[in-house]
This record gives structure tokens, sequence and C-alpha cells, in this order.
């Protein structure tokens, strides 16, 4: 017996995932599924696009099947859109099981959410924010008798990131049984590895791909040294490039911030690229637009933050640009993973301007492979550099009329109420912390003065005394 069945799976599951193109078990999936099976704890840490998400939706099915009720499976995901993905897998894969699923994630309705979570679904895919919240507020529904506890982008959940689990993964932490087993799972799992060992404890089985390059083979990867002050007209000319050379296209432009990639969006329309821009700073509706547009190819280039760095599978992804070098060699990694994936050939293309080369060298020795220059035709990028300037120019001013700013002010305000803080006291707090560090400035400021002042008196001092004693010697000697 080989391929799935071998591996421990039921004919139906195998045959169902045979008719998704999901036919011969991936490395990771060949690894796992069988201790998964045999109801180990599990750790897997493999490739991007490497069949991680079939690796624990598979045996859990099939458990499933086996002892049906609800809520039988916790999966837990730091983005939306990935817990909708995930979703997705579980139901195609599930549908002979009649599976019923439900996505909980911040920016949608509550109530609709609690009433779904009381109808006992199967398995519940969410974010740890919102889950957190409904936890706190409800008891309609209970994850006491769950058997799987499944963290997707497992060291992502446990990073203290911009958006910080911490509190809310205790929460949930609280909620689920100790008799349960957890699966863990991404695709740079490494740096978080005790802390992780700490929730598997059920004889856990840690399988990592022995490859010693951490990006697959199938990816291109190249930077392009670029002064910061003429990225955009290389961007635009990439773009461009790809346009003219191909027929069947489409690109991820990661950026920094959400307003760069506000502005770069509003940029590359102007120059009548189809791009859509995806950050947090969206209605969670507008976000599941702009990808699902994407996806379809209705739209060929996504402009995104790092909320779609991780997990996010599409197929048709050909290319990736790093608009700017990622701060951590793992955002690298999880960035130019979007394409590339399950055995295609992709390519990456990082910016970087003179004060990212260390970012690179980091880069480097953590994927253990060196990045290749990519090379353009500068004249054509000079030539385009007045105009795409003027209109990065004109995006922003127009950017500035609007409340985008006071938006994300707002925004912060929210997550502060969310995380039990109030926004004001904060606000008060922060500032008298301002004031203070002022003060203690101040006061460094007049000792280091009186220091000054002091040496120079006593420098004084001495040159007096040094004159005084030259006049008495030449008292002396006239005598
Ligand atoms: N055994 C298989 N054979 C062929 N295709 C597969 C197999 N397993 C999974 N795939 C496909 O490979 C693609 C990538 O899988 P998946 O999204 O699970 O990757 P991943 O390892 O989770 O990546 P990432 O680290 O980026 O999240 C998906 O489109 C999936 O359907």
């Amino acid at each position: 017996m080989s391929g799935f069945r071998g591996l421990g799976l039921a004919a139906w599951l195998a045959e169902q995932a045979q008719q998704l193109g999901i036919g011969r078990p991936t490395p990771v999936q060949a690894a796992c599924i069988p201790p998964i099976l045999q109801g180990r704890d599990c750790m897997g840490c493999a490739k991007t696009g490497s069949g991680k998400t079939a690796a624990f939706v598979l045996p859990v099915l099939q458990k499933l099947s086996e002892d049906p009720y609800g809520i039988f499976c916790l999966v837990l995901t730091p983005t939306r859109e990935l817990a909708y993905q995930i979703a997705e897998q579980f139901r195609v894969l599930g549908k002979p099981l009649g599976l019923k699923d439900c996505i909980i994630v911040g920016g949608m309705d509550m109530v609709a959410q609690a009433l779904e979570l009381s109808r006992k679904p199967h398995v519940v895919i969410a974010t740890p924010g919102r889950l957190a919240d409904h936890l706190r507020s409800s008891r309609t529904f209970s994850l006491r008798k769950i058997k799987f506890l499944v963290l997707d982008e497992a060291d992502r959940l446990l990073e203290q990131g911009c958006t910080d689990f911490t509190k809310d993964l205790e929460v949930i932490l609280g909620a689920v049984p100790a008799a349960r087993q957890t699966l863990l799972f991404s695709a740079t799992l490494t740096d978080t590895l005790n802390e992780l060992k700490s929730l598997a404890m059920n004889k856990p089985f840690f399988w990592e791909s022995q490859a010693e390059v951490r990006t697959v083979d199938e990816l291109v990867q190249r930077y392009l040294l670029v002064p910061e002050r003429v990225k955009d007209a290389y961007l635009v000319h990439l773009i461009q490039t790809f346009q003219d050379e191909h027929e069947d296209w489409s690109i991820i432009i990661f950026t920094s911030t959400c307003k760069n990639c506000q502005i770069l969006n509003m940029m590359l329309k102007k120059f009548n690229f189809p791009s859509v821009a995806l950050h947090s700073m969206m209605k969670q509706k507008q976000r599941f637009a702009a990808l699902a547009k994407f996806k379809s190819s209705v739209f060929k280039i996504l402009i995104a933050t790092d909320v779609a760095a991780r997990g996010l599978d599409i197929p048709t992804v050909q290319v990736v640009i790093n608009h700017n070098t990622p701060g951590l060699p793992k955002i690298y990694i999880h960035r130019v993973g979007r394409t590339a994936r399950a055995g295609r050939h992709g390519l990456a293309i990082t910016l970087v301007t003179q004060y990212d080369i260390h970012l690179v060298h980091a880069i480097e020795e953590q994927i253990k492979t060196k990045l290749q220059e990519f090379s353009v035709e500068e004249r054509a990028v000079l030539g385009i550099l007045t105009q795409v300037n003027v209109a990065r120019r004109e995006c922003e001013i127009k950017l500035e009329a609007t409340d985008f700013d006071e938006k994300k002010e707002i925004n912060k305000r929210k997550q502060m109420i969310l995380e039990g803080k109030d926004p004001d006291l904060e606000a008060k707090r922060k500032a008298e912390l301002a004031k203070i560090k002022k003060k203690n400035k101040q006061f460094r400021e007049r000792v280091q003065q009186t220091l000054q002042e002091k040496k120079q008196l006593q420098l004084k001092r001495k040159l007096q005394k040094k004159a005084r004693r030259q006049q008495r010697r030449s008292a002396k000697e006239e005598k």
C-alpha cells in the first residue's frame, strides 16, 4: 500500500484528497500523519508551500470520522484570511463527512459567530483575539472536550510582534482540556522551539525538513540595489517589464506600512496597473473582497503589508517584490514563500537601499543562500523617474487630505480597549513619561554643563597660576 492509505488514512479520505490533486504525500505529510494518527503531539517545520495544512487536516478528519462530535478540533492562526483558507481545506476534504466548520475572526459579526459556536461545529478555526473575546463574554459553547488543538504558523502566535497574542492565548489555553493532542506547524519553528515544547507535552514528535537551504529550490531569489528616492521608479519599471513580457502574470508586492501600501496602490493605479491593496486598516469585508479579486485574477497585483506574508496559498503568484527589505529573515522566508509553491517556479526580487545591506546579509545567513543581483535597464528607470516621483507626491497629498491617519488613531484606541486598556489613561501615561524623560534629559544636560564650567574654571585657575609663577620667575631674574 502506498500514498496516503499507506500512512494509515481511510480509503474515503485518500480518495477525497486524490480528487483535489493531493495524490502523493509530501515529506512533511509522510512524516507527520502517522504519529498524529497514533495520538502523539506533533511539531512540523517544513518549507513554505510544502503542504503543512493537509498534514494536520487529513489526520484530524480521520479521527473525527471515527468519533464525530462538536467541538472536536480548534485551529488557531494569526490572520483572518488564513483562517478562511484553512476552513476551506477542512470543508473540501471533509465533505464526505458532512463536516460543520465555524470561522471565528475579528471584524465580523460577533452575535452571528456566538450563534454558530453554540451549534457545536466539528471544527473551529479562529484568530486568537476574537476567540478569546467569545470565551470572556459567552457561556454558550465549551472547548472543554476538544481532541485537537492546532496552532498553524505557531511561531507567529507565540512571538510578541506588533500584534501580541500572549494574553488571548492564555485565555484559550485555560479553556481547552489538558488531555488533548497539540499540533504545531510553521516554516520557521526553530526560534520558538522551547516555548512550543511547553505547549505540546504529549510525547511530542518533532519533524523538520533536512534541507540546509530554507527556501525552496524552485524559487529564484534576486536583489536590486536602489537609492531610496528612486525605489518607486524601479518598482514601476519592474511591473511594466513583467506586464510586457508575460501573458499570464500575477505579482505580490510587500511593503512595510499600511500607509505606504495605500499610497503605492494609488500610485500604481495612476499608471493604469491592475492593483489592489490589502492591509489591516481596511475593513474586513474590503480585505476579503480584495483578496478574492486578486485570487480570481481580476487584479494582477496585490500590494500588501505583512498581514499577507504568511500562509496564503495563491498558486498563480509568479513574482514577489519586497518594496522594503524585511527586517527579519523569518519574515523574508514567509513573504517570498507566497510564490514557488507546491513545486511551481517563482521569482522574488528584494529592493535594497544602501541602509539595508546588513539586513540582506542576515537573510542570506539564515536561508543559507546568496541572493544574486537583478539587472535592469537603468536608462529606462531614469526616463520615468520624475513622472513616478510626481505621481507619488500627488498620492501622498491626496491621502493626507483624507482621514487615513485619523482612522489609524481610532484603530489604535479600539485595539487598546480590546486589550482592556484605557486609551486616555495610556495617552496621559505616555505624556507623563515623555515629561519625565524631558526632565531627565534637561537634568543631564545641566550636570554636563556644570561639569564643563567647572573644568573650564579649573583650567583658567591653572593658567592664572602658571602666569603668576612665570611673572615671579621673571621678576626674580630681573633683580
Ligand atoms: N500531497 C500533495 N500533493 C500535491 N499538492 C499538495 C499536496 N499537499 C498539499 N498540496 C497543495 O500545495 C499547496 C501548498 O500547501 P499549503 O498551503 O498547505 O502549504 P504550507 O506548507 O502550509 O505553506 P506555508 O508555510 O506558506 O503556509 C496547496 O495548494 C495544497 O493544496
